[in-house]
């Protein structure tokens, strides 16, 4: 197992991998499609609860709008019914004063309640605490009250009291047209006031607000009471309101702070009325759920993703093991390691399939390589080559071994007689004829043209010259097709009787059978215990 593991090892991953190939393609095909929605759903639901919200805002505005409009036209409806009750009592200041109070107690919609005579000299107050009775008021207010002789609800303006009022008037008429004065109410803009009533209670802790301005920007009314009396410039809500438009924007208030407005216009004052709540305040909750998502989404995605790892690590590993296969083709383990890989889908079985079937193929042909390096093409049989290896082994194993050194008598006239090819047939019958004769463990080489030599290890000259004998007379019995019988000479020689020196027990062998030769053919030489000449 652990070999296997170095082996699977093996090949550096310098590259991209398979793993991490399906590892990024399927976290990536994951995350951006999961990226996407919870954007788009973020985006959508965003947009939504803006849209919702700056609707909802114009609402509320066009709701508190109505509301302040009714009551500024009950409050001059109160006090045209009072202007009428006083028409006829204008020289009685004792009603005058009980009439102011009555309108200020009951309605509870001013401040403070004056009623003036044409010239603005103040013939009753209430409260009377407000010690302006007796003088003539040249405010604003009075001014148009005086001017315009009809309904008036003026523009804030600071009173000759000191306060910071709006006032809402009815001028007096007898009964025969004759202009008498007016009678007006007062809002203190600054304290405690009806518009507080109809706005203020509607202060949300949401961070919804509305305040409202008169037609020049000024603010008559806001939650904070110290900007009232301020100019409102550069806000496009009040710029639309105070055209008497009425809507919904998104728009940045005195401190920057992005806000979701609805606006609306008060047609009796020609004020407009402006709801709205900050942008980041009104999304919060959005970005909560979102949050909360995220998190509920996020164990399930670890647990996808652990999913995925394991994997594409099941899917790429017999891949990779198998390409560290191809990239060990050659060591001798590789097969069996090619073969311990567990191929669990039809591709990489059938991948592992077609390496084992290469593997194999490649390994026979490495060994038909290997053989015919040290193989005679012609009779099969060992080369110089094989001999030199054979040799080598019986030398470091120190096996001692004979030579058998053999040719052909007269083997160039059955070339010139029967040609090359028979020639090649009697060669390759004599390779036959000395594979008989040998035992396992002997090697049977072919060295020259018609020369051969026969390595018998573990074989003493004797038995080793009569191994040779045994093959002469084989040949010599032997009838060939054309050519009929032929015969060999044979040398024998020993290591390490013959010599100690290898290369001399070769040549030894080989003048062996040169004496073979001379002394007529068809014969064994032995080396040391001398020729065994064999006649036919
Ligand atoms: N057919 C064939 N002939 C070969 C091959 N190699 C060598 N020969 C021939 O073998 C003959 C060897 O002849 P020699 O060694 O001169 O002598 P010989 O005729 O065998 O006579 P002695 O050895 O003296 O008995 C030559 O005619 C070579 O052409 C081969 O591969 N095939």
């Amino acid at each position: 197992m652990k070999k296997s593991n170095t082996w699977r090892r093996s090949l550096a991953p310098s590259r991209l991998d398979l793993r991490r190939l399906i590892l990024a393609l399927t976290i990536a095909s994951a995350l951006i499609p999961f990226i996407n929605t919870f954007y788009a759903g973020y985006l959508v639901q965003r947009q939504q609860l803006i849209d919702t919200t700056l609707e909802g805002h114009h609402a509320y505005a066009t709701k508190l709008a109505k509301s302040t409009d009714d009551f500024l036209q009950s409050a001059l409806q109160q006090l045209a019914y009072s202007a009428q009750l006083m028409a006829s009592h204008m020289k009685e200041p004792g009603y005058l004063t009980q009439e102011a109070h009555r309108l200020r107690l009951q309605t509870k919609s001013f401040n403070s309640v004056t009623i003036i005579d044409p010239t603005g000299y103040v013939l009753a107050t209430s409260p009377e605490t407000l010690q302006i009775k007796g003088k003539t008021l040249q405010s604003a207010g009075v001014v148009e009250t005086l001017t315009k002789r009809g309904p008036v609800v003026s523009q804030p303006y600071l009173s000759t009291a000191g306060n910071y009022i709006v006032f809402i008037s009815q001028p007096i008429f007898s009964t025969d047209g004759q202009y008498l004065g007016a009678v007006g109410g007062s809002v203190y803009l600054k304290e405690d006031n009806i518009l507080d009533t109809l706005l203020g209670s509607h202060f949300y802790q949401d961070g919804t607000y509305v305040y409202v301005v008169d037609k020049n920007k000024h603010i008559i009314y806001h939650p904070d009471s110290q900007r009232v009396g301020d100019r409102v410039i550069n806000n496009d809500v009040i710029n639309s309101v105070i055209k008497g438009e009425s809507g919904a924007a998104t728009v940045f208030n005195s401190k920057g702070v992005e806000m979701l407005a609805g606006y609306a216009i008060i047609p009796v004052a020609g004020w407009g009325i402006v709801a709205q709540r900050p942008k980041a305040t009104t999304l919060a909750p959005l970005n909560k759920l979102m949050r909360a998502v995220l998190y509920k989404t996020l164990p399930i995605a670890l647990v996808m993703l652990v999913v995925i790892w394991w994997s594409a690590r099941r899917i790429a590993s017999p891949l990779r093991q198998l390409a560290n296969g191809a990239h060990d083709m050659d060591k001798p383990e590789t097969a069996q390691n090619i073969q311990a890989v567990k191929s669990w889908y039809f591709e990489s079985h059938e991948l592992k399939k077609a390496m084992l079937k290469g593997l194999n193929r490649l390994q026979r042909n490495i060994t038909k390589l290997r053989e015919d390096v040290n193989t005679d093409p012609l009779t099969g049989l060992g080369n110089r080559r094989h001999l030199e290896a054979a040799v080598t082994a019986f030398q470091t194993q120190e096996l001692s071994f004979s030579v058998i050194a053999i040719d052909i008598d007269h083997f160039k006239r059955i070339n010139d007689s029967f040609g090359h090819d028979t020639g090649d047939e009697v060669l390759t019958q004599l390779a036959h004829t000395m594979r008989e004769v040998s035992r396992v463990g002997d090697v049977a080489c072919r060295v020259g043209g018609e020369e051969f030599l026969l390595l018998l290890p573990n074989t003493p000259l004797d038995a080793a010259a009569n191994a040779a004998e045994r093959l002469r007379q084989l040949v010599e019995d032997m009838a060939l097709a054309d050519v009929g019988h032929i015969t060999i000479s044979l040398g024998v020689a020993h290591w390490p009787d013959s010599d100690m020196d290898i290369k001399a027990v070769f040549q030894q062998a080989d003048a062996m059978l040169y004496a073979a030769k001379r002394s007529g053919r068809n014969r064994v030489m032995v080396s040391e215990a001398g020729s065994m000449p064999h006649k036919t």
